[in-house]
């Protein structure tokens, strides 16, 4: 059944990029066109860039714009925040909630990144939704529990294939050069399968779930092919055209 789910490839280029980046979008624009047969494509700049970006790409059916981040709130007196609604004005049509990145460095815990993700779709966008063990709890075992957990408390009982996808990184594989084994990754993934179905049922069965952490080109189709393995959350290789494109076309 999951073989028939189109797959996402993202790329979360974090707290990188300027308005001179617009070059590599366009390359990645230009790119997106050849893989667009097999794999839906979104960028996800910083927030300073989502207008621009989603400007050019305005019409592209290949490749869209996302954000990395929101407030739980439509709008209001929270200095320095940046609601779903902004982000869905600037062109954005989805928001990545729950990176570990944030939950970490801003103390987001599950019940917020639940927020933030009903307010992606109170502002019409899809929601993806993070999460992942660190290191610590995988040497300690409780990859599946801490998996669990988050899923339980981060998603939205509303979820449906349509406004939902969930990316599993294990927080140690970010950035560090590190993945887990391909093994490793089909017993999460899989566990993470039957905890959406059990949960929303057939729409469950459809919804995109992808793997994010060192993904880049030469392990790619390797990690691609793992059974329910939507796509990738693509962070450092994000930011260069040839690499995003490579990697997504491990599906072309
Ligand atoms: O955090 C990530 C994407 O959200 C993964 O980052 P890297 O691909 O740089 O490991």
């Amino acid at each position: 059944m999951t073989d028939a789910i189109r797959p996402l490839i993202a790329g979360n280029w974090k707290m990188n990029g300027l308005r001179a980046s617009a070059a590599e979008f366009e390359a990645m624009l230009a790119g997106a066109a050849k893989v667009a047969a097999k794999a839906d494509l979104l960028v996800c700049p910083p927030a300073t860039l989502i207008a621009a970006f989603a400007d050019k790409a305005r019409g592209s059916k290949n490749l869209k714009v996302g954000a990395q981040d929101c407030h739980q709130k439509a709008s209001g007196a929270n200095t320095g925040d940046i609601s779903a609604e902004m982000l869905a004005d600037a062109g954005a049509s989805a928001i990545i909630v729950g990176h570990s990145e944030r939950r970490a460095d801003h103390g987001e815990s599950d019940f917020l990144v639940r927020a933030k993700a009903e307010a992606a779709w109170r502002a019409g966008l899809t929601a993806i939704v993070c999460i992942g063990e660190t290191q610590h709890q995988r040497d300690a075992g409780q990859t599946l529990d801490i998996c669990r957990g988050q899923l339980n408390l981060s998603l939205p009982p509303a979820a449906t294939s349509g406004n939902l996808v969930v990316a599993y990184e294990p927080v140690w594989a970010i950035g560090t050069g590190l993945t887990p084994t391909v093994g490793d990754v089909e017993q999460v993934h899989r566990f993470i399968r039957e905890f959406l179905i059990a949960k929303f049922n057939g729409e469950g069965a459809r919804m995109r779930l992808l793997y994010g952490g060192s993904v880049k080109p030469s392990n790619a189709a390797e990690l691609m092919a793992v059974a329910n393995v939507n796509g990738a959350l693509i962070g450092g290789a994000s930011l260069k055209a040839a690499d995003f494109l490579a990697i997504a076309g491990s599906y072309a």
